[in-house]
């Protein structure tokens, strides 16, 4: 029975950084080497990066890519590598696994089922690789076995399933691997983060060795590697059906490495699809501590655990990978730019937790002053700035919120009120068309122009600390284009974009009770939990409240999920409404709230157009560029629903 120490490195990688890919991915061999282990399974496209986009049909990308393979060579002594890049063979690109064992390139083998659904559009750059087949590629390192092959090491064999092929139930390769003879399957994979999907992952794993009986050794990237996406950094080696190692998620290091020693069968699996990799043992296999789970996966706030870390991380890998200096957010003490401005601060909390001073001051080293800082504290006054912005419609209650919330986590905070500007324009206005505005007959224009007028001071912060502007909006209120262009949707970057206004306020109030682990919790959210949503754009006595102007936030978010996920009809929605809601509304309010969310829906698609990039984070987003397209101009879908 040959016992074989197995590793899976997780990596938080750029696209296209040629150097740095290269850098994390040798620092995660040399340190298995120094764990004696034996196979190493990195995360797909781990070489370029896997969001490098249309730069794929370069064949600039894939050549770089080639040349950085052939350089990991040497560092590959006495271990077998998995590594993933771009390879083109007669005039297609394939998405592929290098095998690279004690300095030699052993077999390409390229994925068999690409993704394209939802954020993934593998079958614009990739071709899918044929069950089955074997060939030879000619290169400048000689003719090297590509296709479907198994790899003979250290007394076990072993196949590979490249992410999306796992995800193909009865067509999973590892059915087929399984009559042929493998003891192992490794999986590098690219899979984005969204709640919870890091069960299906572990299922996928464990489906897999119980398939084979043996081991499966799954690894996924970390973190924000290209802008919209945010990779958990997920890692496990199963062995029958049992975990027995596993990574921490969403960690703020460079990269992370499990590793399991197990008894495998020993195996005679000949064929003409086998090749051997001869590669000299270590003398002895070492037992390893265990690998596992951070406490926190258990919580019964999962959702809101996961929300917090893997926003934060995604913040803090866009400001370092972006070489900016801060984050700037036009804080009103509201729900969603108050869940920002946490998530900002969490993102320091969190890096300097687990990365140490030391670490922070490597990470940041771009930033001109951050030798002079010395603390946590001073770091998030120097990085993150929030601005109060008044007018006479706001109300005590926001301002305090803001307040609480700026003192609580140590922004530079900056509170000024902007009527005179608003009067300024309002007088321009009024004297070039000949006549008063007035609430009566302009009420969106009076409401608009003071949020837009809290643009341009805040772009303002941001170029001078050369910052990133953070907006604000939720997936709620781009749905139906609540929020005013170039106004309060002003920013680089819309962080949480992704997600609905109920689930913000939900993870507001577990924030300043319960907490990251239970126990990091902010009180300065206080104010902001006990305010109900509003604009505050039309005057205070007017009382204005969100859901009035639209409808109750949970009705709005079911019919948004109902048409854009499940994509149901019009009437369909405005039926489930009735089912769900009718015992709270008459039917004639819901046929109201629903033809009002396709109205507003459909006009405001220009707006989706328009928003910053967000995250992904919810089984589906709204985002045109990467997951929901819709015309911009159209007929429109309220007009289908039969009152
Ligand atoms: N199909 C189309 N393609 C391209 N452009 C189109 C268009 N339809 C209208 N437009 C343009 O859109 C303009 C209207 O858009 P826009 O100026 O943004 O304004 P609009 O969407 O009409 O109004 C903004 C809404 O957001 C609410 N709001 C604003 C700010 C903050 C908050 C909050 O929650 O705190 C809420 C506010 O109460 C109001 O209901 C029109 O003047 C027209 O120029
Ligand atoms: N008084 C204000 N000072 C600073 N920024 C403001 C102010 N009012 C609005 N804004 C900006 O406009 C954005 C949109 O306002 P909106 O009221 O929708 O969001 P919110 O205040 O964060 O949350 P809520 O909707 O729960 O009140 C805010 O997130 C904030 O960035
Ligand atoms: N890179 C991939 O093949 C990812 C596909 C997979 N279905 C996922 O979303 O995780």
């Amino acid at each position: 029975m040959p016992k074989i120490a197995l590793a899976a490195g997780v990596l938080n990688q750029i696209p296209l950084d040629w150097k740095g890919n290269q850098a994390r991915i040798i620092d995660l061999i040399q340190h298995a080497q120094q764990q004696q282990a034996n196979i190493l399974c990195l995360p797909e496209l781990c070489l370029t990066g896997y969001g490098c986009e249309d730069q794929f049909l370069s064949a600039y990308t894939s050549e770089k890519a080639w040349e950085s393979l052939v350089q990991l060579l040497p560092h590959t002594q006495r271990i077998l590598v998995w590594v993933g890049l771009p390879v083109f063979f007669e005039g297609k690109l394939y998405n592929v696994a290098a095998c690279l064992a004690h300095g030699k390139l052993i077999a390409l083998i390229p994925k068999q089922h690409l993704a394209n659904d939802g954020v993934h559009y593998e079958t614009r750059w990739f071709s899918p690789w044929p069950a089955g087949k074997i060939t030879h590629i000619s290169t400048n390192l000689g003719d090297i076995p590509m296709g479907d092959y198994r790899i003979h090491a250290h007394g076990i064999t072993m196949g590979i399933e490249i992410c999306q092929d796992a995800w193909e139930g009865e067509n999973r390769p590892a059915h087929a691997l399984a009559k042929r003879g493998v003891s192992v399957i490794c999986s590098p994979t690219a899979s984005h983060f969204a709640f919870s999907k890091s069960k299906t992952r572990q299922g996928l794993s464990i489906e897999g060795s119980k398939i084979i009986q043996g081991a499966y050794v799954f690894v996924n990237l970390l973190g924000n590697e290209s802008g919209r996406t945010i990779f958990d950094g997920d890692a496990y080696i199963v062995h029958k059906g049992q975990i027995i190692a596993e990574s921490s998620r969403f960690s703020f290091q460079d990269g992370q490495l499990i590793i399991a020693s197990l008894d495998l069968k020993e195996r005679n699996d000949a064929g003409k699809d086998v090749i051997i990799a001869n590669i000299p043992s270590f003398d002895s296999v070492r037992e390893f501590p265990a690998f596992e789970a951070a406490a926190w996966e258990k919580s019964s706030y999962l959702k809101e655990e996961e929300f917090a870390r893997a926003v934060s991380l995604a913040l803090w890998d866009y400001l370092r990978k972006s070489k900016s200096f801060g984050w700037v957010i036009s804080l009103s003490g509201g729900a969603d730019s108050s869940a920002i401005s946490a998530l900002c601060f969490l993102a320091v909390r969190l890096a300097s937790q687990e990365l140490s001073w030391t670490g922070i001051q490597e990470k940041l080293d771009y930033l001109p002053w951050m030798k002079e800082v010395q603390s946590e504290k001073e770091l998030v006054s120097r990085i993150l700035t929030t601005a109060y912005q008044g007018t006479v419609n706001s109300s005590d209650n926001t301002r305090a919120s803001a307040k609480a919330l700026a003192e609580c986590i140590g922004t530079t905070h900056y509170d000024w009120n902007i009527d005179v500007l608003v009067k300024e324009y309002r007088g321009i206005i009024e004297q070039a068309i000949g006549r008063s505005l007035s609430w009566e007959q302009d009420d969106i224009t009076l409401q608009n122009v003071q949020a837009r007028l809290r643009s341009p001071s805040v772009w303002m912060l941001a170029n001078i600390n050369n910052a990133l502007l953070l907006a604000t909006s939720n997936r709620s209120e781009a749905s139906v284009g609540y929020a005013t262009m170039d106004g309060d949707t002003s920013g680089s970057i819309s962080p949480i974009a992704g997600i609905d206004k109920t689930f913000i306020r939900q993870w507001l109030i577990w924030m300043e009770k319960v907490g990251l682990d239970g126990t990091l919790t902010l009180s300065g959210l206080s104010h902001v939990n006990s305010l109900e949503p509003s604009a505050e754009l039309r005057p205070l006595t007017s009382k204005q409240i969100d859901e009035e102007d639209l409808m109750p936030y949970p009705i709005l978010n079911s019919i948004e999920r109902w048409a854009f996920y499940d994509k149901l009809s019009p009437e369909i929605c405005l039926k489930n409404l009735i089912q769900e809601y009718g015992t709270h509304f008459s039917e004639e309010q819901l046929t109201i709230f629903c033809s009002r969310f396709f109205r507003l829906w459909t006009r405001n698609q220009w707006k989706r157009e328009r928003y910053a990039p967000g995250f992904h984070v919810d089984d589906y987003s709204l985002d045109p560029k990467s997951w929901l397209r819709f015309p911009i101009l159209s007929a429109g879908l309220e007009k289908d629903i039969k009152p």
